[in-house]
């Protein structure tokens, strides 16, 4: 029947007696008629309370299933990549409240009011849930890009959310947009982590390095410098930046003036940017190198991470290995110890002495090595994983291909030990555990669910 047919007037529509060879849709005018207005209603809140209660109740398995398989997206250039984004958007009395409120220190007399960067990124977010937790003011800045799997950093900042830390959403080289954050509020310090990672995807999207690594940091320092107050800055440098270096265990004091890769490149570059803001405008700066940084929350594109995918999925694991088969190792640094030397390193911060983009006197500029000082070789880390998840990898050993990647790093922390008391105190083995364990909660993955040869099918 066709809409139009029906009469505009309820009640004048002359019903059939119900029948059981009519088609069910031409029942319901009849239905309606003789049935009980009450009974009616009784009925509709019933289906409505039914369908809540299933909604409300449903458990978290019901939910679309977390994939761990999204890092593919890594390989869109960053065109695509930039395009893709849908910044929130930003202003306003109520956007301004909410600034306010997640950088106003709570419990910490004298705490910091703290800017993060790459909040919903591996360190980012646990740096900033660390802070919070300690009474910090704690704001958060992430342009959420696609270079891996969104809905991961998506996750991280409904995490802060709840931990009552404002995640804003766009991009550091968006000027006006930090103009008006130090316009809302006086940030005693900054701390980027907003970056560019990776060592290998440097030869997929170069351009990506250099617009996150070197005009985002420069634009994060424009800001800071013609902040007033002028905050102190405490940023991300990373263990790659030794290169070609030989000598170890890695030291401050050791060249650093060979990079292996473009992402190494743009890091040394960072440091040399800060010695230039350092020096004009009385900015205090701390550059961290972080060494192969690893833990719950961490990031897809690592290979802790993504071996343990594989692995599960029963894939070969490629294990590079240096010339002559030779070893090639990491530093590993468990995530909590990282968050302890970024606090330590925020805590020891000296103050910016300038003002109005002019600087007053000297400030500090500082560069620590955040290592474990044990390097332990990939064969190991596999060896581990293995145990973990109680499955045997297929393993491959490879050449390690020409992409920018080193051998070996190992830290030395003597200056962040003396410095800032940095200590770390979770080994590989540990470390690894507490990834698997969250791993396996956050994918909904059950290790009993193991196919004959003891490989994980599917998440
Ligand atoms: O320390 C750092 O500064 C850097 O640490 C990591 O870089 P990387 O140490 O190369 O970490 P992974 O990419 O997870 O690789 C770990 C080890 O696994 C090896 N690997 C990687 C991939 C693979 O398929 N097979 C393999 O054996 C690498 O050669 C390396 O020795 C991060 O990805 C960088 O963003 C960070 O800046």
């Amino acid at each position: 029947m066709d809409i139009d047919d029906a009469p505009s007037t309820p009640g004048k529509w002359k019903m059939e007696k119900p029948h059981h060879r009519h088609h069910p849709r031409l029942l319901l005018p009849r239905w309606h008629h003789s049935y009980p207005v009450s009974k009616l209603v009784f009925w509709s809140f019933f289906a409505l309370a039914l369908f809540l209660a299933i909604f409300l109740l449903s458990p978290r398995s019901s939910a679309p299933a977390r994939t761990p398989d999204s890092f593919a997206s890594s390989s869109t250039s960053s065109g695509v990549r930039r395009a893709a984004l849908q910044m929130a958007p930003w202003g306003g009395p109520a956007w301004e409240k909410r600034v306010r409120s997640s950088a106003r220190v709570r419990r910490n007399p004298g705490g910091a009011s703290v800017l993060v960067t790459g909040a919903a990124g591996f360190v980012g977010m646990h740096v900033a849930a660390a802070l919070k937790r300690r009474g910090d003011g704690v704001l958060g800045l992430d342009n959420f890009n696609g270079y891996y799997d969104p809905s991961l950093k998506r996750a991280r900042q409904a995490l802060l959310d709840r931990a009552g830390v404002f995640v804003v959403e766009g991009d550091i080289n968006d000027g006006a947009l930090l103009r008006k954050l130090f316009d809302v509020v006086p940030f005693t310090h900054v701390v980027h982590l907003a970056a560019q990672a990776g060592v290998r995807h440097a030869l997929v999207d170069p351009a990506s390095y250099v617009h996150s690594n070197v005009a985002g940091l420069v634009s994060v320092l424009e800001a800071a410098k013609a902040a007033d107050p002028q905050p102190a800055i405490v940023w991300a440098s990373s263990s790659s930046v030794y290169g070609l270096n030989s000598r170890v265990p890695f030291s401050e004091a050791h060249r650093t003036d060979r990079p292996a890769s473009l992402y190494a490149a743009t890091k040394k570059a960072g440091e040399e940017i800060a010695h230039a803001y350092n020096h004009i405008y009385g900015l205090s700066i701390t550059g961290l190198r972080f060494f192969t940084v690893y833990g719950p929350w961490g990031r897809p594109d690592m290979a802790y991470f993504f071996f343990t995918r594989d692995i599960l999925l029963g894939k070969p694991v490629s294990i590079f290995e240096g010339p002559d088969h030779a070893t090639v190792a990491r530093d590993f640094t468990y995530i909590d110890d990282i968050v302890k030397g970024c606090l330590a390193a925020l805590d020891h911060a000296g103050k910016s002495t300038g003002s109005g983009g002019k600087k007053r006197g000297p400030a500090p500029l500082r560069i620590y090595n955040l290592g474990n000082t044990s390097p332990v070789p990939v064969t190991k880390l596999v060896s581990i994983l293995e145990r973990l998840l109680k499955v045997k990898a297929v393993k491959k050993l490879v050449k390690m291909p020409r992409n920018g990647d080193v051998q070996f790093t190992h830290a030395n922390i003597t200056f962040a030990q003396k410095e800032l008391g940095y200590r770390p105190t979770t080994g590989l083995h540990t470390g690894l555990k507490k990834f698997v364990r969250w791993y396996l909660e956050y994918y909904s993955i059950s290790l009993s669910k193991n196919d004959s040869k003891g490989r994980r099918i599917s998440s």
